[in-house]
């Protein structure tokens, strides 16, 4: 992770303010998406409008709980292979989450700067589309997403528990969590698929084979690299060593992302309704899509 103790203090001040955030309360919609209140407030939303990205600014996109941090590592690690510097962010790296002056003191990072968010494509400021930034997608199938989601919600003891697995699918399912719908956020970022600065990776592909998706991502973003140093990334990046030093890089929230880093976990909750109602909903959003087609859904969600 970027700058280890900004994240740390971030996450364990959002984390105080979960205690005290019952699940009732936990949401507050800003144009139409509900996000977390103790991590997104609308005097930043307003402010992000007018934030301006940079053409060397590397924007990482996913919904939650598809392997952001995962990219977030890989990405800093490629630069760090590049340059010879470490990649730091003294910010928490979610764009959208923060106080409303970050973007103020982000004008003084230098380049290039990881933007990392959960927003929806016509949620993002228009100033990453004009000025071309690269933008890499994370998409993760959508029940894996949801247990994992899930289990962070139940698992971590500060953050406001669902009653019941069955509980947390409903909402699911209705978009009724943060940052929203997955399939909204599939749908509209499936029209962007074949844009030149936009490349979609799946967690699937990575977990398949790491060195060759760290391979493909570094061209994506220009940057040259032996299959050495390729190699180096994929080692440091594979589930037991990011797990390993997560408390280190995540602090006490470290084993609970970095939780079981599987394809298929959710054969140990869904039961046959929840999975031909997600089968359903799969076909209704995504069926016939580039997106859909990517996903493999039929290998990665059906029996
Ligand atoms: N290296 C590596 N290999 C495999 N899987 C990994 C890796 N790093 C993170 N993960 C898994 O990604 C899930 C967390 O996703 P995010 O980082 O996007 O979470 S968050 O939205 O930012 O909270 C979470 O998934 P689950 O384990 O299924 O809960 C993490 O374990």
């Amino acid at each position: 992770m970027a700058d280890k103790s900004k994240f740390i203090e971030y996450i364990d001040d959002a984390l105080e303010k979960s205690k005290e955030t019952a699940l009732s309360h936990l949401f507050f919609t800003y144009q139409g998406i509900p996000y977390p209140v103790t991590m997104c407030t609308s005097e930043t939303f307003q402010a992000l409008d007018a934030f301006e990205a940079r053409s060397d600014d590397i924007v990482l996109a996913s919904y939650p709980k598809c392997g952001s941090n995962w990219i977030l590592h890989i990405v800093s690690e490629l630069i760090f292979a590049v340059s010879n510097k470490k990649y730091t962010c003294p910010e928490f790296p979610v764009l959208e989450c923060g106080d409303a002056e970050k973007y103020q003191r982000m004008k003084l990072f230098p380049s290039p700067r990881i933007l990392t968010t959960h927003l929806h494509y016509d949620k993002l400021p228009q100033s990453i589309f004009k000025n071309k930034a690269k933008i890499l997608v994370i998409f993760r199938n959508p029940k894996d997403t949801a247990v994992s989601f899930f289990h962070f919600h139940n698992d971590v003891p500060d953050i406001p528990s669902y009653a019941s697995w069955d509980e947390f699918f409903r909402q699911f399912i209705k978009g009724q969590v943060s940052w929203g719908s997955y399939f909204d956020f599939a749908i509209n970022w499936n029209k962007y698929i074949d844009d030149e600065n936009v490349k979609f990776i799946l967690y699937e592909d990575l977990k398949q084979n790491l060195v060759a998706e760290i391979k493909q991502i570094s061209e994506f973003l220009g940057f040259s690299l032996t299959d050495k140093q390729i190699q180096v990334i994929s080692d440091q990046s594979t589930f037991p060593a990011m797990r390993e030093n997560s408390q280190e890089t995540h602090g006490a929230i470290g084993p609970f992302l970095f939780r079981k880093g599987e394809v298929g976990d959710w054969k140990n909750l869904f039961n046959e309704t929840q999975n031909q109602e997600m089968d359903e909903r799969f076909k209704e959003c995504l069926a016939g899509t580039s997106l859909g087609a990517k996903l493999k859904y039929e290998s990665h969600c059906l029996d």
